[in-house]
């Protein structure tokens, strides 16, 4: 993937809408994720972006814009279609993927680190495993890979169901 020439770090909430928007672009049309987002949550685009832009002005530049709560609609989604440990690192893969494609910097990191930490927490959290679980892959180390190549999916894996 090549990245554009002059990314600079998330600096403004028209940044963050720009990555929720682009990361939207790529999961709504993917075929592990996509499904989920189209045909079980019906998702209207133009009503959840401004609420993630929230999430993540509030998470990564102090902005109060988003109250909180967002674990309740991953427990009515995970109650419709199980959400494991393969759709969550898929979901990291491609957020990862937009941010390195369109940012550069200390936010753009966090972006990725607490997308990481909140996925976990989430998965464990609906799964009803231990706080210590190590339930998604840990992040890639910088310049392995766009990270698009980190799939699961079908049956369990070993990952996703304590012995
Ligand atoms: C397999 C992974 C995931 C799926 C399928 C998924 C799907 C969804 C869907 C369908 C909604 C909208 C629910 C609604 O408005 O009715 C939602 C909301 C949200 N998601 Fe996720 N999500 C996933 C992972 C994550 C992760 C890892 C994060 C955090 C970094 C996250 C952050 C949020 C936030 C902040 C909201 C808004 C909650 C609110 O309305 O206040 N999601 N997600």
């Amino acid at each position: 993937m090549t990245a554009p020439v002059d990314r600079h770090d998330i600096e403004d909430r028209a940044d963050c809408e720009r990555l929720v928007r682009a990361f939207y672009g790529r999961a709504l049309q993917d075929p592990i994720i996509g499904w989920i987002f189209v045909d079980v949550a019906k998702l209207d685009l133009e009503e959840h972006v401004p609420v993630i832009a929230s999430f993540w002005e509030t998470i990564l530049l102090g902005a109060q814009s988003y109250s909180g709560g967002a674990f309740h609609p991953h427990a009515a989604l995970h109650a419709k279609v199980e959400l494991r440990a393969g759709h969550f690192d898929r979901w990291l893969a491609l957020w990862t993927a937009t941010v390195d494609e369109l940012f550069v910097g200390e936010r753009a990191e966090q972006a990725k680190s607490h997308a990481h930490r909140v996925a976990r927490a989430f998965h464990r959290r609906l799964n009803g495993l231990p706080p210590d679980f190590l339930s998604i892959r840990p992040r890639p180390a910088d310049g392995e890979g766009d990270g698009l190549t980190v799939t699961r999916h079908g049956p369990p894996s070993v990952l996703d169901l304590p012995e």
